[in-house]
C-alpha cells in the first residue's frame, strides 16, 4: 500500500520508528523487537538507514521486507544519499523495488565523520527527484520544527522543504521536539508558504539521560523547562526518569491529537516496553479520531 492512500483513509495516521541493530549484534534481536511492536496495530513501520550517520547496509531492505511480509505491516524504508554514488543508489532503489517495498523516507543522511561525503547528492530534495524519476514509490521527508541546525533560518528551512515537496514528497515526517508550540508555529508557516502535504508529528519518549543528551547534540531540539525539571529531579532513579519520560511523550501526543494532528510517528529507539505504555494510553483516543 502507498502510504498517501493512508492519509485519506485515516484522520489521525499512527507509526512507529526502528533501527537495525549495529553490525556487531545480531540482526535477529529486531524480530523479538517487531513481535512486540506488532500488537500495538500500527498503521505502518519505518526503518531507518545510516542512522546518526552510522554505516548503512543491507538489513534495512531485510527488516522492511519481514515487516511486510510476516508481520503484513506495511513498511517506510528510509533512504539517505550524502555517502553515495548515484549507481549505489540506483541499486538500491531497484532492490527496494524488487523487495515488493513501495514507500521510502528520503533523507541526506548524517555525516560519517569516518566517511568523505561523496559530493553526487548534497540535499534530500536531489534524492526526491532521482527516486521519482525511477517511480514506483510513495516519497516522505523529514521536516525540522525548530529549522535544521545547519540552517541559518526557519524561513530559509521551510523554502528547502518546499523544494523536496515540488519535488515528489508526499508526506512529511518531523524531527522530535519536545513544545509543541513549535511544532503548531511551524505548522502554521508552512501551510503559509503553500506546503499541504500531511505531517505527522515525531515524537521520541527520552528514557534516559544518556539518550536525552545524544539526541539533543544530534537532532538540535531544545528542551523546555518542564522536562529539564523532571530530568534534574528524576536523573538519578532510572525507573523514575523512564516513567517521567513516557508521561510526557504522552501528554504531547494526547495535545497533538486533540489539536487535529495529521499523524503521530514514535521514534521507539527499538524498546518495546516504552512503545507498549505510550500505545496502550492513546489506543482509545487513536480509536476516537479514526472512527
Ligand atoms: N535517519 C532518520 O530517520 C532521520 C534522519 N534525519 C537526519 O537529518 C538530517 C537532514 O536530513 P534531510 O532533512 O533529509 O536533509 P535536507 O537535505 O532536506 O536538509 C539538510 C540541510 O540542507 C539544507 N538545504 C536543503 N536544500 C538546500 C538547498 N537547495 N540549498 C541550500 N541548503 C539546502 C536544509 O535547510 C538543511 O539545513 C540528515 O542528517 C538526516 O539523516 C532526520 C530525521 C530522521
Ligand atoms: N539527525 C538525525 N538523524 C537520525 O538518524 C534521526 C534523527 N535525526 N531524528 C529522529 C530519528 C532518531 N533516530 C535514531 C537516533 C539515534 C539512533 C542511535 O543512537 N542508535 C544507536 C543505538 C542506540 C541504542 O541502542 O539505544 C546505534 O548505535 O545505532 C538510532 C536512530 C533516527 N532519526
Amino acid at each position: 500500500m502507498k502510504l498517501a492512500d493512508l492519509f485519506t483513509k485515516r484522520k489521525a495516521v499512527f507509526s512507529l520508528e526502528v533501527f537495525p541493530p549495529k553490525k556487531s549484534g545480531s540482526i535477529e534481536t529486531i524480530y523479538d523487537t517487531l513481535e512486540a511492536l506488532e500488537g500495538l496495530r500500527p498503521d505502518y513501520i519505518s526503518v531507518t538507514y545510516g542512522a546518526g550517520g552510522n554505516l548503512a547496509d543491507n538489513s534495512t531492505l531485510e527488516i522492511a521486507q519481514k515487516i511486510k511480509n510476516r508481520y503484513h505491516i506495511e513498511p517506510l524504508a528510509h533512504l539517505t544519499c550524502v555517502n553515495s554514488s548515484r549507481e549505489q543508489v540506483q541499486k538500491s532503489l531497484d532492490r527496494l523495488e524488487k523487495a515488493g517495498i513501495e514507500n521510502i523516507l528520503a533523507l541526506r543522511g548524517d555525516m560519517n565523520p569516518e566517511l568523505p561525503p561523496r559530493l553526487e547528492f548534497h540535499y534530500a530534495s536531489e534524492l526526491i527527484g532521482t527516486i521519482r524519476a525511477h517511480g514506483g514509490f510513495d516519497i516522505a521527508a523529514a521536516c525540522y520544527p525548530e529549522g535544521h541546525p545547519e540552517c541559518d533560518s526557519l524561513e530559509q528551512d521551510v523554502e528547502h522543504l518546499r523544494q523536496k515537496v515540488e519535488m515528489g514528497a508526499t508526506h512529511l515526517i518531523t524531527q522530535l521536539f519536545f513544545d509543541n508550540a513549535d511544532f503548531y508555529r511551524f505548522l502554521e508557516l508552512v501551510r503559509k508558504k503553500g506546503i499541504d502535504v500531511p505531517i505527522q508529528a515525531g515524537i521520541m519518549p527520552v528514557v534516559n539521560k544518556k539518550q536525552i543528551e545524544r539526541m539533543v547534540s544530534m537532532c538540535g531540539a531544545s528542551i523546555p523547562a518542564s522536562l529539564s525539571k523532571i530530568m534534574n529531579r528524576y536523573g538519578a532513579s532510572p525507573e523514575a526518569l523512564r516513567d517521567a519520560g513516557i508521561n510526557y511523550a504522552i501528554s504531547q501526543i494526547i495535545d497533538l491529537l486533540s489539536n487535529s494532528v495529521e499523524g503521530i510517528h514514535l521514534y521507539t529507539m527499538n524498546n518495546p516496553y516504552v512503545a507498549r505504555k505510550v500505545s496502550g494510553s492513546i489506543a482509545s483516543i487513536l480509536e476516537c479520531e479514526n472512527e
